[in-house]
């Protein structure tokens, strides 16, 4: 039987994926053109859905998210079908893709949204572990109430979280970088935030201007299996999770600034019973746990070794393409993402793409890049849906405005944070002026300017300049007459702009 003998059925618009970006893309396609027959193939069992959107200011935006029964979608919009199943194969020169119960399914127009997987520095289960959908966020919290201490490896968004939230257990912190949240922050921004990870966590958290995330009912290993990823976990993900270790004791997480290179050559883990015995020979103890022998060691390229629990590997992700590739011709961007062009269309003809496993590449505004969050995978989402149907419909539409500016809204260590356009000067050589006001333990305020021109911004903390900041990004005024009152507090700056 080839492919085509098998078609249980062919629908005008197929996604895959039940992340923010499938889902997204779904509800805009099914909004859209009502009479079209739309299917969603998603490979867990639960959808991710958008709730409480707000726009906060042009660009800003903030929203909830809840894990929701496929159910909920198919109620919502009655030209929707959901199936329940992981894509194996995609045969685009047919428009043909087959799920892993042996299903094929037609498509007129097809969008990838499958999301992303944690890079692992090394497989080697149970002793690294990565954090990306809710088991293994739960394989974490289980491995965790065992441990006594734990190696995080990495410097963005979940090292920093973790650092920060573990309790009751000794953490030893990678870095290779010179400064904390190097994908978030510049070292005066990491000089900031450092003294939280020795204080106090407040008992009650600061009201935060974030998106949040939220399960409906608790989570019950429901999940996909491990051959199947759910999606992604997002803010506030760990809010819920009891993420203490064995000693159930507060220590702070031991930050390590030995500026360490990581390689995956010089990572030895540890299931390996000569490597044990070898290693233990030439292990020089530290942190006084010289008699102790631990599950795994980690050898780190600054000559340290470090005995802990397990390895949590928060090293970045990998873009899900594996089951589009066989047989087709994806180009394919040096992240290993889907190239897509503005309209979200890939290289293959009537397949587009969204969210975290492609990779946009069009020619960006220059205040924009592409992360791979929450909010873009949202946009992406929501700007794919609009083009096929678009396209179905023989319209044209421009590249929506939410992609002129780059903007997110998230907390770390109980501080909120915003980051607009080139927040760290990204691309822009050394032709950019800094701007920074700073209040320890209140807020930081960090201003890139470009020809007189805001570029970028980071704010830290309660300093409510995010909207006339945004505002004086988008409308590039020339602020060189306000010299450094721009960020005067005695100055209220929303009236000088008003
Ligand atoms: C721990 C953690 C914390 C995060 N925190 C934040 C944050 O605070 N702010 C922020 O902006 N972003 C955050 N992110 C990033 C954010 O969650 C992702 O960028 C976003 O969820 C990506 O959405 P997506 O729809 O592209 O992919 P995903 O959410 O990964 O969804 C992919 C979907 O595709 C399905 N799928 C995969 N393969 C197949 C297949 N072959 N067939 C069928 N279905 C398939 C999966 O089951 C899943 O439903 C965080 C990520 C993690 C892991
Ligand atoms: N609050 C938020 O916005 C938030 C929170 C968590 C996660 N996220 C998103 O979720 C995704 C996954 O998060 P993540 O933290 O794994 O990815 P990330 O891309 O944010 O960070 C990866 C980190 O790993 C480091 N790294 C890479 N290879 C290494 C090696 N060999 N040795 C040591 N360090 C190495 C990088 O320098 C970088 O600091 C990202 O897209 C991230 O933006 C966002």
């Amino acid at each position: 039987f080839t492919m085509a003998d098998k078609i249980e059925k062919t629908f005008k618009f197929v996604v895959v994926g039940g992340g923010i970006a499938g889902v997204t893309c779904v509800e805009q396609l099914s909004y859209s053109l009502q009479s079209a027959d739309v299917a969603l193939i998603t490979a867990s069992p639960h959808i991710k859905a958008v709730t409480n959107y707000k726009q906060v200011a042009k660009v800003l935006e903030e929203f909830d998210v809840e894990e929701q029964p496929t159910s909920v979608l198919e109620e919502k919009f009655p030209n929707l079908t959901v199936i329940h199943s992981a894509v194996n194969t995609l045969n685009t020169r047919s428009h043909l893709v087959e799920t892993a119960d042996g299903k094929v399914y037609g498509y007129e127009k097809l969008c990838i949204c499958s999301g992303a997987r944690p890079k692992l520095l090394i497989q080697d289960k149970p002793y690294v572990l990565g954090i990306r959908d809710t088991d293994s966020a739960q394989e974490f919290q289980k491995q965790l109430t065992k441990a006594r201490k734990i190696v995080v490896v990495g410097n963005g968004g979940i090292a920093l979280e973790l650092v920060y939230e573990v309790e009751g257990c000794e953490v030893i912190w990678a870095v290779k970088d010179k400064t904390i949240g190097n994908t978030f922050f510049d070292a005066g921004a990491a000089q900031f935030l450092i003294p939280s990870l020795g204080a106090d966590k407040p008992e009650r958290e600061a009201a935060c201007k974030r998106t949040r995330y939220t399960t409906d009912y608790p989570t019950d290993g429901r999940g996909s299996g491990p051959t199947e990823p759910g999606s992604a976990l997002g803010p506030d993900w760990h809010r819920g999770l009891v993420l203490k270790g064995a000693e159930w004791v507060r220590t702070f997480a031991k930050l390590l600034f030995w500026n360490l290179i990581l390689k995956r050559d010089m990572f030895i883990s540890v299931g390996n019973k000569t490597l044990l015995t070898l290693f233990k020979k030439n292990f020089s103890p530290c942190c006084g746990q010289a008699s102790r022998t631990w599950p795994v060691y980690v050898l780190l390229t600054n000559g340290k070794t470090f005995g802990c629990d397990f390895v949590v590997s928060a090293t970045g992700v990998i873009p899900n393409t594996e089951p589009f590739l066989r047989g087709n011709n994806f180009a394919l961007a040096d992240d290993g993402g889907l190239r897509v062009d503005d309209h979200m269309v890939t290289s293959e003809p009537d397949v587009y793409a969204a969210g975290d496993v492609c990779t946009a590449c069009w020619d960006h505004s220059p205040l924009w890049q592409q992360m791979r969050l929450w909010t873009q995978a949202r946009q992406m989402g929501w700007h794919a849906g609009r083009c096929m149907a678009a396209c179905a419909l023989s319209e044209t539409i421009e590249l929506d405005f939410c992609f002129e500016l780059f903007s997110h809204i998230t907390k770390f260590f109980n501080y909120k944070v915003f980051l607009l356009g080139k927040f760290n000067a990204q691309g822009l050589g050394s032709d950019y002026e800094l701007l920074l006001r700073y209040t320890k333990g209140e807020e930081y305020v960090k201003v890139v300017l470009q020809g007189g021109r805001m570029v970028g911004a980071v704010l830290i903390g309660e300093t409510d300049l995010e909207e006339t900041f945004e505002n004086l990004i988008l409308n590039q005024m020339d602020l060189t007459p306000y010299g450094e009152d721009l960020l005067n507090p005695n100055i209220d700056i929303e009236d000088y702009f008003d």
